[in-house]
C-alpha cells in the first residue's frame, strides 16, 4: 500500500505546533520530506532549523530554510521526525533511512519530540516488523555482530550505505524486545557502536498517526 497521502497529511498537521519565530529540529526521511514542503510555505515565519542529515539539510536550504549549527544552541522547543515503529508508550524504533545519530543527537537536546507517522508504523511492540539499526564504526562491525549474536539476535550489515559520519548500518533481526530501555542502554554500552535507533530513553512526547480517518493524538 502507499502512504505517501497519509504521511503528507499528518506532515500538515504538524506544522500547527509552531509558532512564529521558532527554531525547530527536523528530522529525516520521506515523511519529514514533506514537512520540510510544508515549512516552506511559512519560511518567513521560521527563524531556522536544526537538521539531524545531509540530506535533510539539503531539502532544507532548497526550501529556503535557514540552518543553525546545533553546537551554537543549547536547547530546543521543538523536534519534529518521523519513525519506523512507534508503540503506545511513545518509543520508538528509528534509522530506516540511517540518520539514527543526528536524530537522537536532535531529540536530546529538544523540550518536545513530535513524532509524525502514518498508520502503518504504529505497532503493539516495536521490534516486531521492523530490524533495529545499528551505527557502528567500521573496524568494529564482526565485534558488535558477535555481542549482537550472543543477544540472539541476527545480525545483517546494510548494504552499500555509509552514515553521514563515514560509519555502516548493521540492521538486527529478531532481538529479544521485552525491555526496549534496558536493550537500548546495553548496545550503546557496546565498543564500537555509536548509537543503536531504539528510542525508549527519550521517546515522542506527542505522536500523530495519521489514517484515512483522520488524525490520532498519543
Ligand atoms: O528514522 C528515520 C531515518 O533515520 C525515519 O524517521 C524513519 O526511517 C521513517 O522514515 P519515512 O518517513 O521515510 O517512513
Amino acid at each position: 500500500m502507499n502512504f505517501k497521502h497519509l504521511k503528507k497529511k499528518v506532515a500538515i498537521e504538524a506544522i500547527n505546533y509552531l509558532h512564529s519565530g521558532i527554531t525547530i529540529g527536523v528530522g529525516t526521511g520521506s515523511t519529514v520530506f514533506y514537512l520540510i514542503k510544508e515549512l516552506k510555505k511559512i519560511s518567513h515565519l521560521i527563524y531556522g532549523a536544526v537538521s539531524s542529515s545531509k540530506s535533510s539539510t539539503y531539502f532544507l536550504k532548497n526550501n529556503k530554510i535557514n540552518i543553525i549549527n546545533i553546537n551554537q544552541i543549547n536547547s530546543l522547543q521543538i523536534y519534529i521526525d518521523s519513525a519506523d515503529e512507534v508503540d503506545d508508550k511513545k518509543r520508538m524504533i528509528k534509522g530506516g533511512g540511517g540518520a539514527l545519530t543526528g536524530e537522537k543527537i536532535i531529540s536530546s537536546i529538544s523540550d518536545i519530540f513530535i513524532c509524525i507517522v502514518d498508520k502503518s508504523k504504529k505497532v503493539s511492540k516495536i521490534g516486531s516488523k521492523f530490524p533495529i539499526p545499528i551505527e557502528v564504526i567500521p573496524m568494529s562491525t564482526s565485534y558488535v555482530c558477535q555481542e549482537i549474536k550472543k543477544l540472539g539476535g541476527i545480525p545483517k550489515v546494510r548494504k552499500n550505505f555509509f552514515t553521514d559520519y563515514g560509519n555502516i548500518i548493521i540492521d538486527v533481526y529478531h532481538l529479544n524486545m521485552s525491555n526496549p530501555l534496558k536493550t537500548e542502554l546495553y548496545i550503546n554500552s557496546i565498543v564500537g557502536v555509536v548509537t543503536v535507533g531504539i528510542f525508549a530513553k527519550k521517546k515522542a512526547d506527542i505522536v500523530l498517526i495519521s489514517s484515512e480517518n483522520g488524525i490520532k493524538i498519543l
